[in-house]
């Protein structure tokens, strides 16, 4: 059992904020881990950031059971959490509870899905047998094509009752938390206010119980990124300059140096074996 459990995650709400990142990979999820962040999440965001696809819909189950595996085997502390990708739990009940467990053999603590008020059966369901749920509600990218791209969200009356209800459904529902994605600030603290479990925003302001950012967004070594990301580093460019030193250093033969590889000290014994092992080829 992890240290940061569902339950620890509910009860910072209004004493302290919760620190949400993604990680797709053991080396990521490790350093993650280690910087104390609350939550290590497996987003479907990386069909965008680790597979370069130009939205999410094309995510599978299988490729997140796999980094989910590669994250769950690095995490000691923090939560791990899953999203359920487009189409493996709109399904049916049924078809939904088969793979958030995947996801939890894989090694999830938790699952996340896309939605609130149309899935408070399936949340209820597997919260009853003992998987925790986090939804999501506001821009619900996985609604990419419906709503004609990523835009903001909660600017009319309509959108506004939409998140509360998805918010609320979810709470009743026995939700662990909610993500707010790209709302106007004020609708995610209205939100905030209305329900009990903590929100967690993305792109929608300080009144949230928590924050989530994209790995690659905030360290900088991903081109699209949206307006609300904040650039904690620029890899990108440290990356850049390593890959250039030592493609350099290969070209004018400075790499490999002495320190990086082994030699036989004695030369004339060289000699011997390797005229030995000629012979021994020639005779098969
Ligand atoms: N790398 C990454 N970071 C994210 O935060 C993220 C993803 N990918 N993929 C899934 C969703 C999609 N998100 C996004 C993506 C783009 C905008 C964005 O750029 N909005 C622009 C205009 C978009 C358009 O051209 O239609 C804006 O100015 O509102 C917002 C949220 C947030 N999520
Ligand atoms: C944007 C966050 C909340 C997400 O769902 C993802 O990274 O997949
Ligand atoms: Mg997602």
């Amino acid at each position: 059992m992890r240290e940061i459990t569902p339950k620890r995650i509910r009860e910072m709400k209004g004493k302290e904020k919760i620190t949400m990142v993604t990680a797709y990979d053991y080396p990521s999820a490790l350093l993650a881990d280690k910087a104390g962040i609350d939550i290590v999440f497996v987003g479907d965001s990386l069909g965008m950031v680790v597979y370069g696809e130009p939205n999410t819909l094309n995510v599978s189950m299988e490729q997140m059971v796999f980094h989910t595996r590669a994250v769950a085997k690095a995490v000691k502390r923090a939560l791990v959490l899953a999203d359920m990708p487009f189409s493996s739990y709109e399904v049916s009940v049924e078809e939904g509870v088969k793979n958030a467990v995947r996801l939890i053999q894989a090694g999830a603590d938790a699952v996340k899905i896309e939605g609130g008020a149309d899935h408070e059966k399936l949340v209820r369901k597997l919260v009853r047998m003992g998987i925790p749920v986090m939804g999501h509600t506001g821009l619900t990218p996985q609604r990419y094509l419906r709503l004609g791209g990523y835009r903001l969200m909660g600017e009319t009356e309509e959108e506004i009752e939409e998140i509360l209800r998805d918010a609320k459904a979810l709470e009743r529902a026995g939700a662990f938390a909610v993500v707010l994605e790209f709302t106007l600030a004020d609708v995610a603290k209205l939100v905030t206010e209305e329900v009990s479990i903590p929100t967690i925003g993305i792109g929608s302001g300080p009144w949230v119980d928590g924050q989530v950012l994209v790995w690659h967004d905030l360290l900088g070594i991903y081109e699209n990124v949206p307006p609300f990301v904040k650039k904690y580093a620029d890899l990108s460019s440290i990356i850049r300059l390593a890959l250039e030193r030592y493609r350099e250093e290969v070209k004018s033969g400075k790499f490999p140096a002495k320190e990086h590889y082994w030699e036989y000290q004695d030369k004339e014994d060289f000699e011997r074996k390797a005229k030995r092992a000629l012979e021994r080829l020639e005779e098969k």
